[in-house]
């Protein structure tokens, strides 16, 4: 297994008008470890992912993995760089069946994609693709389900086939954007032992973006913390538990 590169994000910056999202922010995800950006509502974070996956052009700063600067790339061009991200509402066809989904991952990793490539795309090639597309889905626990309409299954397995999506693409970073928004307790402990697997077994890193400090104290390596755009902490989990500028952020309180 090789060492992935680490996610530097350099002094970002970003106002929409007069709103600072993001006020010079800067934090590292070191290679192969889970790290979590975390704060209060209207923090930043979503703000943070989107410039990351390059949704949004920060005003200043620069992100890159390893040696690749990802600013200023379309967020197409981001999953052939070897990142892969899985979004709040998932965009998924709920027509199309758990496998065909998990497909459209694969895309990147087809010279010109596969629409471009067309009727041109080898019966052995897309079989190929099928099986490792599968393969994800197993790892996912969704392998029973790959030929099911993704519109008729819970609301659990949905959030699990758009991560399968994301790792289709054989990614070396992992995005996930609030993936635990609308689950209940039970699909959440589910959900944070499959993000500890893919970071222990697949040695993928993992940048998870979530509202909940509860959700990630019990899996993150490393935690950054927004509030009202700055970076207030950045530290093991137990660090920024017990940093008073968090418990202030996050109850309104002073510590
Ligand atoms: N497209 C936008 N246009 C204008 N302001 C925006 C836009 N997106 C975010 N903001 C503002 O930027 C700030 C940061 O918002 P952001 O959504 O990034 O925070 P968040 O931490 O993800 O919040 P939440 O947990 O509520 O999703 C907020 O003040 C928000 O109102």
């Amino acid at each position: 297994m090789t060492t992935p590169p680490s996610l530097e994000i350099e002094n970002v910056t970003l106002s929409f008008g007069g709103i600072h999202a993001l006020d010079d922010v800067s934090f590292t995800v070191e290679p192969g470890s889970l790290h979590a950006l975390i704060g209060p509502n209207g923090a930043g974070k979503s703000s943070c992912f989107n410039v990351i996956c390059g949704v949004y052009r920060a005003n200043s700063g620069q992100v890159r993995l390893g040696d690749t600067v990802l600013s200023g790339l379309p967020a197409h061009k981001l999953a052939g760089l070897g990142v892969g991200r899985a979004f709040q509402n998932a965009a998924l066809s709920p027509g199309s069946t758990v496998l065909d989904n998990v497909m459209l991952g694969r895309h990147s990793l087809t010279k010109g994609g596969f629409l471009a490539c067309g009727l041109r795309l080898t019966r052995k090639t897309e079989r190929k693709h099928a099986a490792r597309a599968a393969e994800i889905c197993d790892f996912l626990g969704i392998g029973d389900l790959v030929h099911t309409p993704v519109g008729a299954l819970p609301y659990g397995a949905i959030k699990r086939v758009d991560i399968a999506r994301a790792l289709a693409v054989e990614p070396v970073i992992l995005l996930l954007d609030e993936p635990a928004a609308g689950m209940n307790a039970s699909e959440t402990a589910e959900l944070a032992s499959t993000i500890r697997e893919v970071r222990d077994e697949l040695g993928i890193s993992i940048l998870l973006v979530e509202h909940d400090m509860g959700l990630v104290m019990g899996i993150a390596d490393r935690v950054t913390v927004l509030d009202f755009g700055k970076r207030i902490a950045d530290g093991t989990p137990a660090e920024v538990q017990a940093d008073p500028n968090v418990v202030k952020a996050y109850l309104g309180v002073e510590a």
